[in-house]
């Protein structure tokens, strides 16, 4: 599962985000950068209006001296903040700080930012884990300058996470993330995506929070906590239940069977692939021809939740492809079709893989594959909270 957080600069913000259905609260100060802190006042104003309802994180400007980063850090947890994110510096002191930031990390959940678009090392994610980091989270330092998945592909974004998690650690992503990105992140398997800017007026992350825009995005992540309720609610009222449906969340006296087919047609790619010791160490051309199902929602209109993108499929390839030599087309094929089913309305997928440089014609593997029976992956970021409730209908 994977949550929705979102950064908020006031306890008017923070009303929003928790009535739009935010899984996180981030306390931070858009206007200072990407990392901006907000003053402890403030930090404890959002915690008492939020009151439990959800977990609220802050943001520390970290001094590099390690004495008083450890005060920093310590006078923020000491608020009552569920875990406390800070920008990890890309410099040599990078070690001395997370050495004498591990026994704060015993107690205090601790995540490290890394900023993607600044060459960020990430042979550091083993000593944060060593030294009891909860996670780290990939971002962006220069907003306005690109998207995350501009400076990182999808085959790296889903390596850090793969690696965060190989190590123990939760995995983050944020930085200018817009509503398109998040069904394509998702199948990366993170726990945390970060929003500011996507959730604001204008897409400006210095505007206010737009509830809106916040009611666009939460409906991309599946799961969630119930929104805000009541009879009369505007935000309830706004909320177009089909598109709920569509998503997987909640069975419905109107849910549609009808199913839509995207498909991703004659796509050739150079790939590292053969058990042959010939076929190491170069490339030959793959062909993909991917069907997939996909459940219908009712609404129409040119909105972003009533699509299944086939971004969705291309970096699922991409994805794979990543991870370097592969021996068999059916290895392909069946994780493809896993990643490609990791999308909720996916009903089920006909996946083709075929080599085209082995014979005059093509060799490979066509598999069809359902969705079964799903066991929920439970979370846990935040042990002790409750499941995410159902939304209300
Ligand atoms: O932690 C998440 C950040 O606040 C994301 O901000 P952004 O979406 O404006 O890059």
């Amino acid at each position: 599962m994977t949550l929705m957080l979102t950064s908020v600069a006031s306890v008017a913000e923070a009303e929003i985000a928790a009535a739009g259905g935010a899984d996180v609260i981030d306390c931070k100060d858009a206007a200072r950068g990407a990392l901006g802190a907000l003053p402890s006042a403030e930090i404890a104003a959002i915690l008492r209006a939020v009151a439990g309802r959800r977990p609220v994180s802050a943001v520390v400007e970290l001094p590099h001296d390690p004495a008083a980063a450890r005060a920093a850090i310590e006078e923020t947890a000491a608020l009552g903040v569920a875990f406390v994110k800070f920008a990890l510096p890309a410099t040599p002191d990078a070690d001395a700080l997370i050495a004498a930031l591990a026994p704060i990390a015993q107690r205090v959940r601790l995540v490290a930012v890394l900023f993607a678009d600044l060459g960020p090392d990430l042979d550091v994610l083993p000593r944060l884990a060593a030294a009891g980091f909860a996670g780290a989270l990939l971002d962006t330092a220069h907003k306005g300058k690109g998207r995350l998945i501009e400076h990182f592909d999808i085959g790296a974004l889903s390596s850090f996470v793969e690696r965060c998690h190989a190590l123990g650690l939760e995995a983050g992503l944020a930085g200018s993330l817009e509503a398109p990105d998040v069904p394509r992140l998702l199948v990366t398997g993170v726990d945390v995506m970060g929003f500011r800017g996507a959730l604001c007026r204008d897409h400006d992350r210095k505007s206010a929070l737009d509830a809106g825009a916040v009611a666009l995005i939460r409906d991309l992540i599946p799961g969630g906590p119930a929104r805000a309720s009541g009879k009369g609610s505007a935000l309830a009222a706004n909320v177009d239940w089909s598109l709920v449906v569509g998503h997987g969340y909640l069975e419905s006296r109107e849910r549609t069977r009808e199913i839509d087919h995207v498909f991703v047609r004659d796509l050739v790619i150079p790939v590292e692939i053969g058990a042959y010791d010939f076929e190491r160490g170069r490339t030959q051309r793959v062909r993909f021809n991917v069907d997939v199902d996909v459940t219908r929602v009712s609404a129409g209109g040119d909105d972003m939740r009533n699509v299944f993108s086939y971004d969705v499929i291309m970096d699922a390839i991409k994805m794979i492809l990543a991870s370097g030599h592969i021996e068999l087309v059916e290895t392909i094929a069946e994780r493809l079709a896993e990643l490609v089913l990791r999308h909720e309305r996916v009903q089920a997928l006909t996946v083709q893989v075929e080599k085209l440089d082995v014979a005059p014609g093509a060799v490979g593997v066509r598999i069809r594959r359902e969705r079964q029976a799903e066991t929920a992956k439970v979370h846990n970021l935040f042990p002790g909270l409750p499941d995410a409730a159902e939304p209300e209908r």
